[in-house]
């Protein structure tokens, strides 16, 4: 019987979405045994900045993709938000599951709703994303950056730093505490979620035949479809840096999908947002960031990359 050797870092939410896949691979395919090694990401290290300053996306996955390359693990969940636009050569998606719940939540001292939270109170949020969605609703409302594990930051809540946190509802959800915590969910309308938010994405060599075999039994297309749209347009928008982009793509009654995009300034001030619908994902995730750089998103996005380098 082949052992897949399964990399992932140490958070509770890590450890918990690679075993909850792990069973349900178990129970599409019962030949193949499985071992979780787990790995400290750059991501997990660096705790006491904010993320965009220490290189943003890929800090949560770098180390385990090298790990992958040099066959000391065999595959990894990761959440699909994590993800760079461009994966390493060598290595591929070799399935995105159902996604679970993609809106943001808002998790308040006193469950006080976003509406009624008093003028200057502060939420705690590291997203430049966020925090200009955010801004844009409640230009009266005070952003403190916040940082560490979901458990960490419901923590930091409690202790009193902030009258309120954003986390997305799908960590909470896959932890079981989405019900105990959560004031309220966020609408699409409200704040748009980060590209792939709420998907997993489980990579893998693309050599290992037999393992993309398996792992494509676990794929829904529904997702898929949305993810990738999402991505094209995360791609054709920037490739790499934490700035302040948001996409989310769902599949409607009629087979299409609908790609709402958004750019905005973290100050809330400037906010750039397009809706693209299509039926070929590429198309409609170019598109849709076509749209956004006719209106100045790129302009915009360079800014604010400018302007954290020069911190
Ligand atoms: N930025 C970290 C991160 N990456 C994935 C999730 C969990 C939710 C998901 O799968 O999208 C979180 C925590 C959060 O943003 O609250």
């Amino acid at each position: 019987m082949r052992k897949i050797i399964v990399g992932s870092r140490r958070s509770k939410l890590a450890l918990t979405q690679t075993n909850w896949v792990i069973d349900q691979l178990k129970k599409l395919d019962s030949s193949f045994d499985f071992e979780v090694k787990e790995i400290v990401t750059k991501g997990d290290q660096i705790l006491d900045v904010t993320l965009s300053k220490v290189g943003g996306k890929g800090l949560f996955v770098k180390e385990i993709e090298q790990a992958m390359l040099d066959k000391e693990i065999d595959m990894a969940v990761h959440s699909m938000k994590d993800m760079p636009a461009v994966l390493p050569e060598g290595l591929v998606i070799g399935s995105i599951p159902f996604r679970e719940d993609h809106r943001d939540a808002l998790i308040s001292k006193n469950h006080v709703s976003l509406n009624d939270l008093e003028a200057g109170s502060v939420v705690g949020t590291s997203s430049l994303r966020r925090s200009a969605q955010l801004l844009a609703h409640r230009p009266d409302l005070e952003i403190k950056w916040i940082r560490g594990n979901i458990d960490t930051r419901l923590g930091k809540l409690e202790s009193g730093e902030y009258d309120a946190i954003i986390l997305a509802a799908a960590g909470l959800s896959r932890m079981g505490w989405a019900k105990d915590v959560v004031t309220e969910f966020l609408d699409d309308e409200m704040c748009v979620p980060a590209v792939g938010q709420g998907a997993l994405s489980i990579e893998c060599r693309g050599s290992d035949e037999e393992l993309l075999q398996l792992l494509e039994k676990f794929t829904c297309q529904k997702t898929s479809q949305a993810v990738l749209a999402e991505r094209a347009y995360l791609h054709k928008m920037e490739g790499g840096c934490q700035v302040p982009i948001a996409g989310y793509a769902y599949i409607n009654e009629d087979s299409d999908i609908v790609l709402t995009a958004l750019v905005g300034s973290p100050d809330g001030k400037i906010i750039y947002k397009e809706q693209v619908k299509g039926q070929d994902p590429e198309q409609v995730g170019i598109q849709a960031a076509n749209a956004l750089i006719e209106k100045g998103a790129k302009d915009l996005i360079d800014q604010v990359k400018a302007e954290l380098d020069g911190e």
